[in-house]
């Protein structure tokens, strides 16, 4: 992915820190982003801000989003309820790769509490930069849809 495209990216409050950490990281490496909030820790609902991250992604093909909340699993359930969301929990570079890599994801869900801030601007690094092999993972990522039952 060039970094031409708007990422969508979207946090609750456990994730907010990261998220604005992540902004800033990739913003002055020329990157641009659609913040769909949260804009402080003030406590709110991780699904109003998952949802249009995953609306944003629907609707703009080859985009690539990103979530947060404090174990990425709440935000990562939500827009993996969308549509052609292929949404994958990370907490390594190399499971970021691979969500790219095998399953095409076009999301990527980050647990806020259980890593570090360096680590998770390593992951998006990765998770942006890293292109689907296509081939055998193509088969296996059609069968995802359950179009087969
Ligand atoms: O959705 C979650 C759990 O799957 C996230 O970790 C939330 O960030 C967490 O539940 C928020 O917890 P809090 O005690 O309300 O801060």
């Amino acid at each position: 992915m060039t970094n031409s495209k708007i990422i969508p990216i979207g946090a609750d409050h456990a994730g907010f820190q990261l998220k604005e950490a992540i902004i800033k990281h990739f913003t002055e490496r020329g990157y641009k982003f659609k913040d769909y909030g949260a804009y402080s820790e003030e406590s709110i609902d991780y699904p109003d801000y998952g949802h249009p991250v995953a609306n944003h992604v629907q609707e703009n093909e080859g985009t690539l989003g990103i979530v947060i909340c404090g174990s990425g699993n709440g935000i990562n359930m939500t827009v993996n309820k969308h549509q052609g969301i292929r949404s994958a929990l990370t907490w390594t570079e190399e499971l970021a790769e691979l969500a790219r890599q095998h399953n095409d994801a076009n999301i990527i869900a980050l647990p806020a509490r259980f890593i570090s801030v360096e680590n998770g601007i390593k992951m998006v690094e990765k998770f942006l930069t890293t292109d689907f092999e296509g081939g055998r993972h193509q088969k296996r990522v059609n069968k995802i849809a359950c179009g087969g039952f």
